[in-house]
C-alpha cells in the first residue's frame, strides 16, 4: 500500500501582498518544484505547532498561523500526500536557505508563473483568485 503523509505548509505574506515560494532542490522528493515551506506533522502535534517547527527548522524565523486556505489530497506515483496550507505572517527574523535551493518572494497575480508540486495547485487557484 502507498505511504501517506500529512503536511502542512505556510502561506508567508508580507506586507506589499507578496508570498514566499520555496523551491525544492535536485536531491528532495519532488525535484525541482515550488511549494510552500512546511513539512510533515509528527505524532503528537497540532498542525499549529507543525508550521511552526518547520519553518523554525527550514527558514530559521518564526511566524503567527493564521486561517486555513485549502485541504488538499493529491496522490503521486509513490505516496498520498495531504497538504493542509495556512495564512501565515513573520513574526521574529527574516528566511534563510537552509534546505531548500530557492526563496523568493512573489506577488499574488505571478503566482502562476512558477512550476508548483501538482499538491498545491488548489491553494495556488485560491490564492489568484482572492
Ligand atoms: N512542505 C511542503 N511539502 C509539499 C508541498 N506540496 C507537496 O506536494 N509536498 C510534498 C513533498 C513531500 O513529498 C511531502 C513532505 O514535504 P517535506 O519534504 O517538506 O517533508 P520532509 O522534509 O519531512 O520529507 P522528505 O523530503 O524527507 O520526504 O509533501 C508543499 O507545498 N510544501
Ligand atoms: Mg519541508
Amino acid at each position: 500500500m502507498k505511504k501517506s503523509v500529512h503536511v502542512v505548509g505556510a502561506i508567508i505574506e508580507n506586507d506589499h501582498d507578496e508570498i514566499l515560494c520555496a523551491l525544492r532542490g535536485p536531491e528532495m522528493t519532488l525535484p525541482n518544484y515550488w511549494e510552500f515551506p512546511g513539512g510533515k506533522i509528527e505524532t503528537g502535534e497540532s498542525r499549529n505547532e507543525a508550521l511552526k517547527r518547520e519553518i523554525r527548522e527550514e527558514l530559521k524565523c518564526t511566524i503567527e498561523v493564521f486561517c486555513h486556505v485549502e485541504d488538499t489530497t493529491y496522490e503521486y506515483e509513490k505516496v498520498i500526500v495531504r497538504l493542509e496550507t495556512f495564512m501565515c505572517k513573520i513574526i521574529s527574523g527574516t528566511p534563510s536557505v537552509t534546505e531548500h535551493a530557492e526563496l523568493k518572494w512573489v506577488s499574488r497575480k505571478e503566482l502562476n508563473t512558477l512550476n508548483w508540486a501538482p499538491a498545491d495547485i488548489p491553494a495556488i487557484e485560491k490564492l489568484l483568485s482572492n
